[in-house]
């Protein structure tokens, strides 16, 4: 849900600082009147000096006063406001369950392959996704844009993987999505998974992706190589 719900930000304030951010904004310092504030939203200076304080206050904009107006910039918490109501509009309008995102092909630390292969795992691979993976996963190094869009995986439909117990140690749950895979090629591998293990050592910019085959094989993949992996429901 949006940020604005919970804070005294209210919607006249948003409409304020989406204004900003399409007059750069989000970029960095951009300089505004509050005479062309008013008139870009049809009030009172005053209304819009007001709002302009309000969206200070709350630490959604940075502003620096000088004579002929002020330079304004949207500060990090109103770039994530304004990011949650996108994500929002997204899930009224996008009726397309998929999630492209696009990243380069990187080593990791060589620990998906022991994982992957453990019993624990194995076993509810073959039965919740229908195949025994290639032991091992293949790291996608996510564009910036990419990291953001990750989130909307959240309204798709995920295949669980439970945590276990061995006699020494437990092991963690992990989700996994259907995802096809293209290359600059054009080639297209359609039978993969993400999967994003609850405990790992990597961040949101990494995406790993499981499969049947050796994509690296499948795919002659290498290093930096740039691939789109669409994450969602196969058709
Ligand atoms: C199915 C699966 C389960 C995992 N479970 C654990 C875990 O219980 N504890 C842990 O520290 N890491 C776990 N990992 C994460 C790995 O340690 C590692 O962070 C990740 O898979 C990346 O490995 P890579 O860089 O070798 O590709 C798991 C990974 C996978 C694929
Ligand atoms: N389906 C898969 C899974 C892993 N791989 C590759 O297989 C190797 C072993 O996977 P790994 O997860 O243990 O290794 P890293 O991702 O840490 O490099 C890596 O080179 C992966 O990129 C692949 O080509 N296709
Ligand atoms: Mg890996």
């Amino acid at each position: 849900m949006s940020v604005i719900a919970e804070s005294a930000i209210g919607h006249d304030e948003l409409a304020v600082l989406k204004l900003l951010a399409l007059e750069g904004g989000l970029e960095g310092d951009v300089k505004i009147s509050c005479s062309h504030l008013a008139d870009r939203l049809d009030a009172s200076n005053q209304t819009a000096s007001r709002r302009l304080q309000r969206l200070e206050s709350a630490d959604l904009l940075e502003r620096d006063t000088v004579n002929d107006g002020q330079w304004v910039a949207v500060t990090e918490t109103g770039e994530r406001t304004l990011h949650a109501e996108y994500e929002d509009y997204r899930r009224l309008f996008e009726t397309d369950s998929h999630v492209a995102l696009e990243g380069t092909v990187t080593s990791g630390m060589g620990e998906g392959r022991h994982y992957i292969s453990l019993p624990g795992y194995k076993r509810q691979f073959e039965d919740r996704l229908g195949y025994e993976p290639f032991p091992g996963t293949l790291n996608v190094d996510l564009r910036e844009d990419s990291v953001r869009r990750r989130s909307a995986m959240a309204s798709l439909e995920p295949v669980p993987i439970d945590g276990w117990e061995s006699d020494d140690r437990t092991y963690g749950p992990a989700v996994c999505y259907p995802a096809t895979i293209e290359t600059t090629e054009g080639e297209i591998y359609e039978n993969a998974y993400t999967i994003a293990p609850e405990r790992t050592h990597h961040d949101d910019d990494q995406l790993e992706v499981i499969a049947p085959d050796k994509l690296r094989e499948e795919l002659s993949l290498e290093d930096d190589d740039h691939v789109t992996v669409s994450v969602g429901d196969r058709e």
